[in-house]
C-alpha cells in the first residue's frame, strides 16, 4: 500500500510532487474507512491534550499532556494528535521535532477506559486504522523527529516512540510493548516499524517476551539512539541539543535529506532512486548549493 501511495506521488507532476508535503493516509474511503465516523466516537472519550509549540529556529515540541493518567491517549488526544501532525506537514520552516510527555513520563498507551468502552471488534479496527494513518504521517514528516522517553512508554506509547526517526531515554525510564499481556499485538504500525528499527529477531524477543527495556538494554538492542545523562528538569533541553546535530543546515536541505531517507525506507529501490533524483534536482544550483560553492568548503 505504501508503495502504491509513493507510486501515485511519483506520477504527479514533478513540481507539485516535490513541493507537496502532505502525504496521503494509508486508509481512506476506498478501504471502507470513514475517518469522521471514528472521530465522532473518539470525541466521547475526552481529557488531556496534545500541545505543539513551533520555535523560530524550526524546532517543534509536541507534548502529550494527560499526566494524571501517565499521559494515556484519550479519544480526543488521538484526534488532536492527528491535527497537530497535519499542522506539522504544513510547517515549511520545520527542521526538527521533539515528542515527549508532560511531567517526566512518556505515554502509558491507549486510555484503558476508552478501550474497555469500545471493545467491539469493528471499533478496535477503526481506531487501529486511524492511528496507523496518523503515525505513518508523523514518521513521514519532512523533518527530523525524536521521541524523548522519560518514565514509561507502554503499549501504544511504545508504538508512538517508533513513529519518530530517533529515540532517546533518560535514566530510570522503560519502553515495553505490553500488548501480549493485553491479549493483543501492536496495531498502530508499531510492530512493522519495530522490525525496521531492530530487525526481526530482536522484535520477536521484544514483542513475544514483552521485554521491559531499560535504557542500557534498549541501546544495546538498537531500539534507541542514545541515553541522556540528564536530571528530569533538563531532559527536554538536552534532547533539543542532541537533535541539533542533525538539523544544522538550511531547511530545504534538512527536509530534502529526510525525504530521501523516507523514500529509501518505503520504496522499492528503483522508485527510491528516481525520487532521490527529483529531490536532488530541487537543490542543485539552489541558494544553499551556490553558497557552499562560493565558500569553497573543505571537508577535512
Ligand atoms: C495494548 C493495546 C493498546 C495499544 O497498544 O494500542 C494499549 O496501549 S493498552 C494500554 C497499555 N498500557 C497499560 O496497560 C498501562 C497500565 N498502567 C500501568 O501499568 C501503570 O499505571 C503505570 C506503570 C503506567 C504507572 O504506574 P504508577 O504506579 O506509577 O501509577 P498508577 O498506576 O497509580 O497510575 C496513575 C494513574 O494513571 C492511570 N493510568 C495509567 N495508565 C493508564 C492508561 N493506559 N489508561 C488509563 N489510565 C491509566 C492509573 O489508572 C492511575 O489512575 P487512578 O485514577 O489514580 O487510578
Amino acid at each position: 500500500m505504501a508503495t502504491c501511495i509513493w507510486r501515485r506521488l511519483l506520477l504527479q507532476p514533478v513540481k507539485c510532487r516535490i513541493t507537496c508535503q502532505r502525504i496521503e493516509s494509508i486508509y481512506n474511503r476506498t478501504h471502507g474507512f470513514d475517518e469522521n465516523e471514528i472521530k465522532e466516537k473518539l470525541q466521547h472519550f475526552s481529557g488531556g491534550s496534545i500541545d505543539l509549540s513551533k520555535g523560530n529556529d524550526g524546532i517543534g515540541v509536541l507534548t502529550l499532556n494527560n499526566s494524571v493518567h501517565k499521559n494515556a491517549l484519550t479519544g480526543t488526544m488521538m484526534i488532536e494528535l492527528q491535527d497537530r501532525v497535519k499542522e506539522l506537514e504544513d510547517w515549511t520552516e520545520g527542521r526538527g521535532l521533539v515528542v515527549h510527555g508532560a511531567r517526566n513520563t512518556f505515554c502509558s498507551g491507549s486510555d484503558l477506559k476508552a478501550i474497555k468502552a469500545m471493545h467491539g471488534s469493528e471499533e478496535g479496527l477503526k481506531i487501529c486504522m486511524f492511528m496507523q494513518n496518523t503515525l505513518t504521517r508523523l514518521k513521514r514528516l519532512p523533518l527530523i523527529s525524536v521521541a524523548l522517553v522519560q518514565g514509561k512508554a507502554l503499549g501504544g506509547g511504545a508504538e508512538l516512540s517508533t513513529a519518530c526517526d530517533f529515540r532517546l531515554m533518560t535514566p530510570g525510564s522503560e519502553i515495553c510493548f505490553v500488548q501480549k499481556h493485553m491479549g493483543l499485538v501492536p496495531g498502530w504500525g508499531g510492530g512493522a516499524r519495530l522490525v525496521q528499527i531492530v530487525g526481526g529477531q530482536q522484535s520477536l524477543k521484544l514483542l513475544n517476551g514483552a521485554l521491559r527495556m531499560d535504557p542500557a538494554k534498549a541501546l544495546n538492542a538498537g531500539l534507541i539512539d542514545d541515553i541522556l545523562p540528564s536530571d528530569e528538569g533538563k531532559a527536554l533541553e538536552e534532547a533539543q541539543r542532541w537533535l541539533s546535530q542533525y538539523t544544522g543546515a538550511p531547511v530545504e536541505v534538512i527536509q530534502g535529506l529526510k525525504k530521501v531517507v523516507t523514500a529509501g525506507r518505503e520504496l522499492p529501490l528503483e522508485d527510491a532512486l528516481k525520487s532521490e533524483k527529483e529531490i536532488f534536482g530541487t537543490l542543485w544550483g539552489g541558494p544553499a548549493n551556490l553558497q557552499a560553492l562560493a565558500r569553497g568548503s573543505k571537508h577535512k
